[in-house]
């Protein structure tokens, strides 16, 4: 028997496909399409989507046992009524997906120099993820700066400039003897996180933390393939869904429309 915690929008709840074990109750398993959506913010108890905080627990605990241990035949099937709720919304749904063509796209690169060892096959992968997407390298502006604490401000300054429509930081933080590793990661983090909600234009996080070299080079056109590659990707989706949504007038406009 396979007990399914399913989590989707404002509706979530169990699918069971079989006797409930005695300490989850018949009201914790609901379909997730009739599941009344939580009615008010989950109380200190931890109650949240009408269930006892016990009961999701125990369920997601045995979810996760369970899951591990139930023959794939067993997986669990939606009732009926939950599947034709599930269709019947997913017909409703307006889905907005961001294309990876990047035709037309202003990109931004900014790169730290600090382990250029890791941060020159990083950038060399972005080129290559724009370049394979429609943009050519001599249309991206890249901008160098010392190391990774000083990408922020950067990246911040271009997407704010209305010239860009994303930003990707390119950096690699290796862990020393020191607690610089972590000083200079969190204001990397939460300095281009900011950037971009600041601007409204998508800054991308292509910033390797790593405790060794070799885990940063494993990433940057190793056995783990290219983060630079993956993060032109990331830019260029995002970059489309939000001019797309904007254009519609389903998102503010960032500084980049
Ligand atoms: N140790 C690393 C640094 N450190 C330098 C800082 O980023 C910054 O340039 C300095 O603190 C002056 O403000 N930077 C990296 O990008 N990676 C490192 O591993
Ligand atoms: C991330 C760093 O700042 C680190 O590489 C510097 O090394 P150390 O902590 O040994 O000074």
């Amino acid at each position: 028997m396979v007990l399914e915690l399913y989590r989707g929008g404002a509706h979530s709840g169990l699918i069971s496909a079989g006797p409930l074990p005695m300490n989850i109750s018949a009201a914790a398993v609901a379909s997730p399409c009739t599941a009344a959506a939580p009615t008010s913010a989950p109380s200190t108890s931890g109650r949240q989507h009408g269930l006892p905080a016990r009961e999701l627990s125990i369920a997601s605990r045995v979810l996760g046992t369970w899951r591990a241990a139930a023959p794939r035949h067993a997986r669990p099937q939606p009732t009926e009524s939950s599947r034709g709720s599930l269709q019947c919304r997913a017909a409703q749904a307006n889905v907005h997906i961001g294309s990876l063509s990047s035709n037309g796209l202003r990109i931004g690169v900014v790169v730290a120099r600090f382990n250029e060892l890791v941060t020159k096959p990083l950038l060399e992968g972005v080129l290559e993820g724009l370049e394979r997407h429609g943009t050519a390298r001599e249309e991206v502006q890249v901008a160098w700066v010392p190391g990774s604490f000083e990408m922020p401000v950067v990246a911040k300054a271009m997407a704010k400039s209305s010239s860009f429509d994303a930003v990707i930081t390119v950096g690699a933080v290796v862990r020393g003897a020191t607690a610089h590793f972590d000083a200079v990661v969190s204001a990397a983090t939460s300095g281009v996180l900011s950037a971009g909600l600041d601007s409204g234009v998508p800054v991308i996080f292509c910033v390797m933390t790593t405790d060794t070299m070799e885990q940063a080079m494993d990433r940057a056109g190793g056995k783990a393939g290219n983060k630079g590659y993956e993060a032109a990707l990331t830019a260029i989706e995002t970059a489309n869904v939000l001019k797309s949504l904007a254009q519609k007038g389903l998102a503010a406009p960032g500084n980049n429309t």
